[in-house]
């Protein structure tokens, strides 16, 4: 790839392509996770110099060619802004049995949160946060961090470190930089600022230094807030995996890194992901962090108090189109959960059998998932996803944790034939999620509904499109079919006051723009940066994804599912995986 306009790019391509380098004389110990092919082992990493580090004439620039060599640029310290990005999550199968120890499936969908990370002149001496989605916005002189508290012997963590509790010394430490955050505003908003402010000075003063180069990071999400569709853990894991790279504590992302390489990578996200999690929340699970870091879809398990949970990754899991309705009812999953327990002790027998059931729901998929077989292109397993999913709806209404709203967009999505479809998470409000079938004609819902879009005027409709779509003759019938039902449905579902996302199941996890300069807009000027600025004009969910890159395959016009994301990479061990099959 040609190098920017600044002539960095090849240089931090291959600061991203190596792991931490460490200087001959560094005499820090090794660390856990070392491996032959990791040989990261300076613990104690000097972000400044790290960040304006060398490349070194052995790195390469696309993975396959030698670069040319470069030389430092002394004059230029400046970093070009770079972007991380991660998903959020849905519970296909297994919601509130996961309480009572059965097991649940969640899956990464296509909805994400993306940070910006820029870079002041060193004159600065601050560090930023912009989180317009929630209206916070706080600068903090870097002098003023408690960083001696953060490198106090026994209280300095390492980026390998795993934490799974939050030291009280550290929090008090933090609490005057915390309080400075939004002192005018109402305590309700406060509240909400001062735990996202916890989550990113937590993970900040983890893991930066006193001389780390004065930054700005600037945080949008697509992600409807506080709907179950695991936010938190989508942003603390962009800002877990933003510090990382920052002090070059990460390896990749690229495309020839062997799977095992890839799941370090991850897990060392995941873990301060959990950190900045429990800032934000108290007591997570550690699910929702988990599926945002890896992306794709996970197992998880309680195994009693003692024990951690068994989170088994599903890369088998397919990437499928899904429709995800937010009810915009605000449900509480305390609430949720306590009525399951309360109709638990009044019906023991009963509900134990229902929760039981919903196992068996879970375990159905996954082995069908992960049995040798599975042909994720087959309608038969598909079929059976499908099937299980409606199962599972039904068994959650006789826990009585849906609600009206969840059961009127049911109502209108079964009318069409479009899929089949549940509620997700909590319930009592929140959101639906439907597993789109491929093809609606034809795979009805079979319980002899009339599917008003399925007659053949309207198919045939659709193939005398517009000359610009029909030119666009890469898009079956089927699938135009399929979209305006789709758009139908839209309209429908906006005029009850419910919003509609057409998502995808089963992505990537985060994700790494380094710079954050997209290519194929302006290729002769060396690709378009994406400022702080421009990202925060961005309009609404459209408006981010085609700033970063992000094209749908409806926007393409083709019947693929994956969306295409310009110059974004990705830690796959799935991909790699497969590809060593081949
Ligand atoms: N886009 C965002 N910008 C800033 N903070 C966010 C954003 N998304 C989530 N958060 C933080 O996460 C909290 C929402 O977490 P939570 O209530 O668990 O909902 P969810 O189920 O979506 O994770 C917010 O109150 C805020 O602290
Ligand atoms: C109902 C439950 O199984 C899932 C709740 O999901 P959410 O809060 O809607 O993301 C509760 C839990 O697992 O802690």
């Amino acid at each position: 790839m040609s190098s920017n306009a600044n002539g960095q790019q090849g240089l931090i391509k291959g600061i991203l392509k190596r792991p931490a380098s460490i200087s001959p004389s560094a005499s820090s110990p090794t660390h856990p996770d070392a491996s032959p092919s990791r040989p990261l082992q300076n613990l104690q990493l000097d972000t400044a110099d790290v960040m304006s580090a060398q490349l070194p004439s052995t790195a390469r620039s696309n993975g396959k060619s030698p670069a040319p060599p470069m030389l430092r640029k002394h004059s230029s310290p400046m970093m070009p802004p770079f972007m991380v990005s991660a998903p959020g999550k849905v519970i296909v199968y297994g919601e509130h049995a996961v309480v009572h120890g059965k097991p649940a499936i969640a899956a990464a969908i296509s909805l994400r949160s993306y940070l910006h990370v820029s870079f002041l002149s060193k004159s600065h001496r601050t560090v930023t946060m912009r989180f317009p989605d929630i209206e916070l916005e706080h600068t903090w002189e870097l002098d003023k961090l408690p960083w001696d508290a953060f490198a106090a012997p026994g209280k300095k963590k390492f980026y390998y470190d795993s934490v799974t509790s939050l030291d009280p010394d550290l929090q008090a430490a933090l609490e005057p930089s915390i309080q400075l955050v939004s002192p005018n505003a109402p305590e309700s908003i406060r509240k909400i600022h001062h735990s996202t402010a916890c989550c990113f000075l937590y993970l900040f003063c983890s893991l930066a230094s006193r001389k780390t180069p004065p930054c700005v990071y600037t945080l949008r999400s697509t992600i409807p807030l506080r709907a179950g569709l695991g936010s938190s853990a989508s942003i603390s894991v962009c800002i877990s995996a933003a510090l990382l790279l920052q002090i070059r504590a990460l390896s990749g992302p690229h495309q020839d890194q062997p799977p095992q390489e890839c799941e370090l990578q991850i897990e060392r996200i995941n873990r301060w992901a959990f950190v900045g999690e429990m800032c934000i929340h108290g007591n997570p699970s550690g699910i929702d962090n988990t599926v945002a870091a890896g992306g794709k879809a996970v197992l998880y398990q309680r195994q009693g108090p003692e024990k951690p949970p068994r989170i088994v990754p599903i890369h088998s899991f397919p990437e499928l189109p899904l429709l995800l309705v937010n009810t915009r009812q605000s449900r509480s999953t305390a609430v949720e959960v306590a009525k399951v327990a309360t109709l638990r002790e009044n019906h023991p027998a009963l509900t134990e059998n229902i929760l039981d059931s919903i196992g068996l729901v879970t375990e159905s998929a996954y082995k069908l998932l992960t049995s040798p077989d599975f042909d994720p292109s087959s309608l038969a397993a598909l079929k059976h996803l499908g099937d299980l999913v409606t199962i599972n709806h039904g068994l959650l209404v006789s826990l009585g944790v849906s609600h009206p709203k969840l059961e009127r967009i049911r109502e209108l999505i079964d009318h069409t034939g479009i899929g089949w479809t549940k509620l997700t998470g909590a319930g009592g409000g929140g959101c639906a999620i439907t597993i789109i079938k491929p093809r609606p004609t034809s795979a009805a819902n079979g319980n002899g509904v009339h599917h008003e879009h399925s007659s053949s005027s309207e198919a045939s409709d659709s193939d005398s499109d517009s000359p610009a779509t029909a030119a666009a003759s890469v898009i079956s019938s089927g699938t135009k079919l399929k979209h305006r039902i789709l758009d139908n449905l839209e309209v429908k579902l906006g005029n009850e006051g419910f919003d509609k996302f057409e998502t995808t199941l089963a992505g990537d996890g985060v994700g790494v723009l380094w710079p954050a300069v997209l290519h194929n807009v302006n290729e002769e000027e060396g690709g378009e940066e994406i400022d702080q600025e421009k990202f925060l004009r961005a309009e609404g969910t459209e408006g981010i994804e085609r700033l970063v890159g992000v094209a749908s395959a409806r926007a393409r016009k083709v019947d693929a599912l994956r969306d295409v994301r310009e110059g974004w990479k990705f830690w796959r061990p799935w991909e790699t995986e497969a590809d060593d099959e081949d």
